[in-house]
């Protein structure tokens, strides 16, 4: 039996180096900053974690699109994410009796472009050595100086404000309304199975769009407030970080991931900077510094709080620290009950040694 004719396909990256593939999703151009996720499943949730918004995912685990999609339960918000795909052997068939259809089709209608048949081994060397970068795709324009050109087009992470595009437009409620705790959620590009461990602890959560004003948190009348992951640049959003500041001038606990952690830190007057590549991954080690035990972690940033300003700073206390580079990985507010990870507790996809920070929350809001 033959094989059928696949379309191919071009990756090329931001100083020039090309890698030829072949087409998968939708047949078209897409560019953003490419970045590298190195576990070994989950690739739904990652496709729909709006935190990747604008970015080009390459999947390290060599095969990709074997077990299909599941509509709403593997979603981490409405629909695709991701800018564009990168992976070695890509299923366009899929094998799992709970599938609600392939890969290839959920790319189809969400109009993302990917390209397989790459060695994402010597991929991610190259862009692990040479730092983060921006990336285009093509299964159209199949001359590499002219997709070169069309690079110029996409803009540059660092500066880059992406919140507001993928925030709720309007409140929503989740959990009982006659729970114990109200937890207002500033929705940054949060992610489903956030708020849902929230609600699983007993916590009614009123989400609210990324530029919501203070007064208006503060309208829901909240035990607690709670600042979402997202996409971009934490430094390009002084509204989030305005909002944080008075919502610590309540002294009611508050709790932060991973862009959350960003800007509670920028609202603490520690600054944030540009990594050389971020940590995407499902088995990054952390250390709690409180307790003296490791945790493996989700991780997905590409930004991270400077070091030397949370050791110097006299009411911010080191909670967690990464055990590969020694970067921040938790803080916590001597001074309130704030406190904040890098790393995503909830999983989805990854490993739950985290979720007691969900449970640390709730107890601070008791
Ligand atoms: N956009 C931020 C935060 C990511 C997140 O919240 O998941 C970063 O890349 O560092």
């Amino acid at each position: 039996m033959t094989r059928p004719q696949q379309p191919e396909a071009l990756l090329v990256l931001q100083d020039g180096t090309v890698f030829k593939g072949f087409a998968l999703g939708k047949i078209g151009t897409a560019g953003g900053e490419i970045c590298f996720n190195t576990g070994m499943t989950g690739y739904q949730e990652i496709y729909t974690d709006p935190s990747y918004f604008g970015q080009v995912i390459v999947n390290t685990t060599s095969h990709i699109g074997n077990y299909g999609i599941q509509l709403g339960a593997e979603e981490e918000s409405a629909g695709v994410k991701i800018r564009g795909m990168v992976c070695n052997f890509f299923s366009p068939t899929y094998s799992r009796h709970l599938a609600d259809g392939s890969l290839q089709q959920y790319f189809e209608q969400a109009n993302i472009v990917g390209i397989h048949g790459i060695d994402t081994r010597q991929l991610v060397r190259y862009i692990r050595d040479k730092g983060v970068m921006n990336c285009i795709i093509s299964s159209v324009i199949l001359d590499p100086e002219v997709l070169f050109a069309e690079l110029s087009n996409v803009p540059d992470m660092e500066g880059l404000e992406l919140s507001s595009e993928v925030s709720t437009q309007a409140t929503y409620e989740l959990g009982e309304q006659d729970s114990r705790f109200r937890v207002a959620v500033l929705d940054l590009g949060v992610k489903k199975s956030i708020i849902q461990s929230l609600a699983d602890r007993g916590a009614y959560c009123k989400v609210f769009p990324a530029k919501t004003s203070f007064a208006d948190l503060h309208a829901f009348n909240p035990d607690g407030f709670f600042i979402s992951n997202g996409p971009g640049d934490p430094a390009a959003m002084p509204y989030a970080v305005e909002t944080v500041k008075q919502a610590l001038d309540t002294e009611k606990p508050l709790f932060g991931i991973c862009l959350g952690h960003q800007i509670l830190s920028l609202a603490s007057g520690i600054g944030t900077y540009k990594m050389h590549n971020g940590h995407r991954g499902l088995n990054h080690p952390v250390k709690n510094l409180i307790t003296g035990l490791c945790e493996v972690t989700s991780q997905n940033h590409g930004f991270a709080v400077k070091g030397d300003e949370v050791m110097d700073h006299a009411n911010v206390e080191v909670t967690h620290i990464n055990l590969n580079d020694q970067t921040i990985e938790g803080i916590r507010r001597k001074d309130k009950p704030a406190f904040s990870v890098q790393y995503h507790p909830e999983a989805s996809p990854g490993p739950h040694d985290s979720r007691y920070l969900f449970d640390d929350f709730i107890k601070l809001m008791q």
